[in-house]
């Protein structure tokens, strides 16, 4: 038997039924074309309740309004009450650069697909989109990140947006914006929600006063770029909301980071990454720093990782809440060198950015990353040649599937 209602009887449906709509019931009443849509939202993002007698019923989320209730309810993520509780639930901010893409990918496998939301405030790539739950989410805006951190029950929050060294220096404004503005935001967030914190920091917040080969973890930091200024800040202010008010604050010391599968968002390290592409490309490279600039690198996958430790590791075993990591250093030269070993014809030319030189110059030439070994047990597994391996067989297999396609 098939009942077909009016308006005025759906909503009488409706009134009497915020309670329980029981699904044999909706498979025999044919609502208005409004409660029709209405029953299609609650149904993609109701509570499922498979209860102890088997029967199903659906709960209407109440009060959906907002932007984010309305990504719950779509079904994008699972709401607070999903039985996965052990695990953290996770957002990352300006997830969609250099970085956040991969660290997604990595907490998903560890903590499953619902409980890690990849934000950013543009339109992810469909595979990303497909990939799990996404939303815009602008960090300068306290509100609608409060909301997104509350109806998702956060627990956890990667903080990766950012305005890097080179991009930085070309717009100071919004530099201080995002990267100290934007900060705030986060930590006042994280602090109110008792929610535990990963901020990167990097190389760039030391400066030229600072040791240079190699910096230690505590030392004299007076960084030249509006992003190394702001680096440093996060650095302080997350610390001092540790003590201040038991924010559980982590916070690493990023070298430059060389990734396959994503482009490097504006910084002064991109070059190692670039050189990859051009080196399977087109066989030769123009290099924007000098042959003999050398600077701290890191392969993405122990970058990864080592986020993932640091977020992991229990808060008895972090004395520190700032830690410097490190795999590897190297010139251009030497990066040349190790790429020629596989192809032997690559050259690289030199034209000079006396912006990003400059920067470049201000950095340390290596780390010193003893405090993370000691105290949560970090260890790189990429030199420069394995990183070399890594990258061009992955460049290499990434352009042979686009040119198949
Ligand atoms: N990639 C590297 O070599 C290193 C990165 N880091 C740090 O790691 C973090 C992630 O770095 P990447 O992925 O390379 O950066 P990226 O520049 O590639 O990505 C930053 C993301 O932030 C987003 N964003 C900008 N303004 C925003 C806003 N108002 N609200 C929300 N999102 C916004 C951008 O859309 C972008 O997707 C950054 O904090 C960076 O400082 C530290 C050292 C090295
Ligand atoms: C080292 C970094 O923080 C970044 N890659 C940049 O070059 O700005």
């Amino acid at each position: 038997m098939v009942y077909i209602l009016s308006q005025p009887q759906c909503f009488k449906l409706f009134k009497r039924s915020t309670v329980h709509l029981s699904l044999s019931l909706l498979m025999h009443i044919v609502l208005c074309r409004r409660c029709m849509m209405l029953v299609a939202q609650l149904l993609r993002g109701a509570v499922r309740h498979a209860g102890s007698s088997g029967q199903s019923s659906i709960t209407a989320v109440r009060g959906v309004s907002s932007s984010s209730h309305r990504f719950a309810a779509f079904g994008r993520t699972p709401p607070p009450s999903c039985p996965d509780t052990d695990h953290p639930k996770i957002l990352i901010t300006g997830g969609l650069g250099q970085l956040g893409v991969g660290l997604t990918k990595l907490l998903r496998e560890q903590f499953g697909k619902n409980n890690v939301i990849l934000s950013d405030i543009r339109k992810p790539p469909n595979h990303v989109y497909h990939n799990g739950p996404f939303i815009f989410s602008d960090i300068l805006d306290f509100k609608n990140l409060e909301e997104i951190v509350v109806n998702n029950n956060i627990s956890w929050l990667v903080h990766y947006s950012a305005v890097l060294s080179a991009v930085g220096e070309s717009n100071v404004t919004l530099a201080k914006e995002v990267n100290i503005t934007g900060l705030h935001n986060i930590l006042d967030i994280a602090t109110k929600h008792a929610l535990r914190v990963f901020v990167p920091s990097t190389i760039g917040a030391f400066g030229p006063s600072s040791p240079r080969d190699p910096a230690p973890e505590l030392c004299v930091q007076r960084p030249r770029t509006i992003y190394g200024v702001a680096k440093v800040h996060a650095e302080l202010m997350g610390e001092y909301y540790h003590h201040r008010y038991g924010l559980d604050f982590r916070c690493l010391r990023y070298p430059g980071i060389i990734s396959a599968d994503s482009q490097p968002g504006g910084g002064t390290t991109d070059y190692a990454v670039q050189i990859f592409h051009a080196a399977v490309k087109s066989g030769c490279f123009e290099c924007y720093l000098r042959r003999d600039t050398r600077l701290p690198m890191m392969y993405i996958d122990d970058c990864l990782r080592a986020t993932l430790e640091i977020l992991e590791a229990p808060a008895e075993t972090l004395p520190s809440r700032t830690y410097n990591i490190s795999a590897m250093s190297f010139t251009p030269h030497d990066l040349t060198q190790e790429i020629q070993k596989v192809l032997p014809d690559f050259q690289v030319t030199y034209n000079v950015d006396p912006v990003r030189q400059a920067i470049a110059d201000s950095w340390p030439m290596a780390l010193e990353d003893s405090a993370a070994r000691r105290d949560w047990g970090w260890k790189h597994e990429y030199d420069l040649s394995e990183l070399v391996q890594a990258m061009l067989t992955h460049v290499t297999t990434g352009n042979q599937l686009v040119q198949a396609n």
